[in-house]
């Protein structure tokens, strides 16, 4: 088993640059199988499990995929399979997002059921209710979700319950070779929407709206293989900005666009951050002192859920009570319990996080219980006294390029290690200190 293992205490210098986006990537890659014709190109496209998984689901369905640096070649002309087993749909729950195109080019998709993870129960019902609005007849047995279509896909008016962004891509994705028009209302308007627009408007399809919260589409006959450029990933960029403010050191994120990190921006200037936005991307001055503030995560353009677990590891290290309410999720606060091992003082109410700083961090074995939950904790403990080793390195892998290796170039104590090479330092390192919060 591999660990990453944090000594704390650095500050953190110089420019990382961030990686294309994995949310975004993910279903750009899934749309790439709506063109019949020519084949698409993808640039920027970041090493990591999610997309190597992406890439088995499409060679699964008979599609052609070649992955060779940060570019990744589809071609979808051939007679395309119509199932994605539950081994791809179990590692990464965006395989679902094969389905909508499935379905509007073939009529027909197997796709496993997602089922429950970690951060919650997450199901797929405003997907459905969008291909049953478009005249698909959806059955549920044997662990799958069987979706099919007599004919094409009709356009209509679907009313989501929640933005969902998942939905939203799915949904749009079916309605591009739709008879007629599609309006969706209540759709997310997360950036990787409009990545996800604008790569099918290149494809040939008709996308309005991509960024507000009503998505209109004119279905097209059929659509050809484009080329594409990946946005660069925020939740990436927001992780460095964090682990940056948190050593109080002086970084400059490469690539971090500021108008996708709004809130995120606004929320840690709150805390004392200075961020300036420089022509290349922005940079970020961890100040002294870091002050208590609250926070609730909402869909686009409100405080971005992906980036919760990161800021409570920030507002342990800040003087006075935060709050932070998850409302996205039901069950995003696994990374609680770990926190609560290096020595912070959280209480959970409900949905909020009470958090009472600032906290003198203590390094201690924790797990990643989903990816963002395995950053935020490395994040903790570069500021812990002594060392944090960080397990379940999985679900970091699914969003992280060398999360370690970038973070060891701006000056951390951190590296990745096989569980050997750490059992032969663990002891002497890590004095037993009292946890004075559990
Ligand atoms: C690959 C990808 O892009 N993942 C992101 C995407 O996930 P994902 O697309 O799965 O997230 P959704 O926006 O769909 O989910 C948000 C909430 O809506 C609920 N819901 C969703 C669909 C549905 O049919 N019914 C329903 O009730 C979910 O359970 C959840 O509570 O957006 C999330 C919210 O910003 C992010 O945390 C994920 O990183
Ligand atoms: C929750 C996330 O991803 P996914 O939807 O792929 O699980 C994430 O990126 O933080």
């Amino acid at each position: 088993m591999e660990k990453i293992i944090v000594r704390g205490g650095n500050k953190l210098e110089g420019t990382v640059k961030v990686e294309g986006a994995k949310n975004a990537v993910l279903p750009v890659i899934a749309a790439s199988i709506l063109a019949g014709k020519g084949t698409s190109k993808l640039y920027d496209v970041p090493e990591l499990a999610d997309v190597y998984t992406m890439r088995e689901v499409l060679r699964n369905l008979n599609i052609d995929v070649e992955y060779v640096n940060n570019t990744f070649t589809v071609n979808a002309e051939k007679t395309l399979k119509t199932e994605a087993p539950f081994e791809y749909v179990r590692k990464m729950r965006a395989s679902f997002l094969v389905m909508g195109p499935l379905l509007a080019r073939v009529g027909k998709a197997r796709i496993a059921l997602p089922g429950g993870c970690a951060i919650g129960s997450r199901p797929i019902d405003q997907h459905l209710k969008g291909f049953e609005a478009m005249g698909a007849t959806v059955e549920i047995g044997n662990g799958f979700i069987e979706a099919r279509i007599d004919g094409k896909l009709q356009g209509t008016k679907i009313y989501l319950d929640f933005p969902s962004v998942g939905a939203t891509e799915n949904i749009m994705m079916a309605a591009v070779l739709a008879e007629g028009t599609t309006i969706i209302e209540n759709v997310a308007e997360e950036p990787e929407i409009v990545c996800l627009a604008n790569y099918l408007n290149g494809m040939g399809a008709k996308v309005r709206g991509a960024g507000t919260g009503i998505i209109r589409i004119e279905g097209v006959e059929e659509l050809n293989g484009a080329q594409h450029t990946v946005i660069g990933d925020r939740i990436e960029a927001g992780t460095f900005m964090v682990a940056a403010a948190i050593t109080g050191g002086n970084v400059l994120v490469e690539g971090a666009v500021a108008e996708h990190l709004r809130p995120l921006i606004a929320k840690m200037r709150e805390m004392g951050v200075e961020i300036k936005e420089e022509e290349n991307g922005l940079r970020v001055i961890g100040p002294e002192t870091l002050k208590a503030i609250d926070i609730k995560t909402m869909p686009h353009p409100g405080f971005p859920t992906d980036m919760q677990a990161q800021m409570m590891a920030l507002l342990l290290k800040a003087k006075g009570t935060s709050v932070i309410t998850e409302t996205v999720f039901e069950n995003r606060f696994m990374h609680v319990e770990e926190f609560r091992r290096m020595n912070s003082n959280i209480k959970i109410e409900g949905r909020s996080a009470i958090i009472s700083g600032p906290n003198n961090l203590q390094g201690a074995e924790v797990a990643s219980t989903d990816l963002r939950a395995g950053a935020a904790l490395v994040i903790a403990g570069l500021v812990a006294d002594g060392m944090t080793r960080v397990t379940e390195l999985k679900h970091i892998d699914r969003g992280y390029v060398d999360l370690a290796g970038k973070l060891q170039a701006l000056g951390a104590d951190v590296e990745r290690v096989k569980e050997q090479v750490e059992e032969e330092t663990t002891t002497e390192d890590a004095p037993l200190r009292v946890n004075t919060n559990l």
